[in-house]
């Protein structure tokens, strides 16, 4: 069985962060594994309180996991503190993690900031260059890029940008502009869309969780990062369009085993 950590912040809702990483690796048939950066109370309305876990203590589970186990695929969400992004970065340099998918968590849909601001740099510094792939919505690429982003063209510049502050890959999603979704991946040398139609619903509650696992899911089970980009978005799709209404705001996606085995996207 292939094996996914996810590192990133515990959402006591269900909806995002470790628990939408966990459903979304069980879905695709992988042993899920958590380092749990931030503890949040949230639930569909907001989030109310955050509690870091220290420095030590993420160093701790990071070591208690890659001295034991062999990790296929690895993604980073919310990280809240510099003295966290530090530790993560100084710890995955001793394992060479491959497959990496970093969703550079800025501002949750309620408007909390669950990166401190005074973290983006150090973030872009020493994050960026371990990603195999970077998946910024377009809040989060406007303050990586300090441009505005309101088309398809000025995606395309802003993954320019993004590539050249380190990742390898980078995966700009358009759920935040009005038309129908479009996500641009640039490698370096040319763009790839993906393309899916607009599902109207306010229940989209952790979507970039569920997609940045759902890539590093495919990831780990071998797919190229185009295939495992194309498949993450069915699964996103699919995510979104059964996604539950659950609690009185924004309610989550939904994460379903059989019928993704049904569609023939099982291994
Ligand atoms: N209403 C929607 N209909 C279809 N796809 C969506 C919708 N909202 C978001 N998505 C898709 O969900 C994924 C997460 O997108 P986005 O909302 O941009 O990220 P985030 O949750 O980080 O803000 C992207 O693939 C995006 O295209
Ligand atoms: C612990 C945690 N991680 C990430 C998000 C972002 O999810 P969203 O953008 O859907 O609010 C969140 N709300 N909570």
């Amino acid at each position: 069985m292939k094996k996914a950590l996810t590192i990133a912040g515990s959402d006591s809702s269900g909806g995002a962060g470790i628990q939408a990483d966990l459903k979304t690796f069980s879905a695709h048939g992988i042993f899920g594994m958590s380092v749990i950066t931030a503890v949040t109370a949230q639930n569909t309305q907001g989030v109310f309180a955050v509690q870091d876990i220290s420095r030590e203590m993420i160093a701790a589970q990071i070591k208690a996991i890659f001295e034991d186990i062999e990790v296929d695929g690895l993604k980073i969400g919310m990280v809240s503190q510099i003295s966290s992004i530090e530790v993560i970065a100084e710890s995955l340099k001793n394992y060479s993690p491959q497959n990496v998918v970093l969703d550079p968590v800025m501002v949750s849909k309620s408007g909390y900031h669950l990166l401190n601001p005074e973290a983006e740099e150090t973030l872009i510094r020493k994050l960026l260059p371990l990603a195999t792939v970077v998946t910024p919505n377009i809040p989060e690429a406007e303050v990586m890029t300090k441009m505005s982003i309101r088309n398809l063209p000025q995606m395309e510049a802003a993954a320019k940008i993004i590539r050249q502050m380190g990742a390898k890959n980078v995966l700009l999603k358009g759920g935040h502009l009005e038309d129908d979704s479009i996500d641009i991946l640039y490698n370096g040398q040319g763009f790839e869309y993906y393309a899916s139609k607009r599902i109207v619903t306010k229940n989209t509650h952790g979507t970039g969780c569920t997609l940045s696992s759902a890539i590093t899911s495919n990831l780990a089970l071998g797919y190229s990062l185009d295939e495992a980009v194309s498949r993450a978005k069915e699964y996103i799709s699919a995510a979104i369009e059964h996604s539950l209404e659950i609690g009185k705001g924004v309610g989550p996606t939904h994460h379903f085993y059989e019928l993704y085995k049904k569609a023939g996207m099982m291994n």
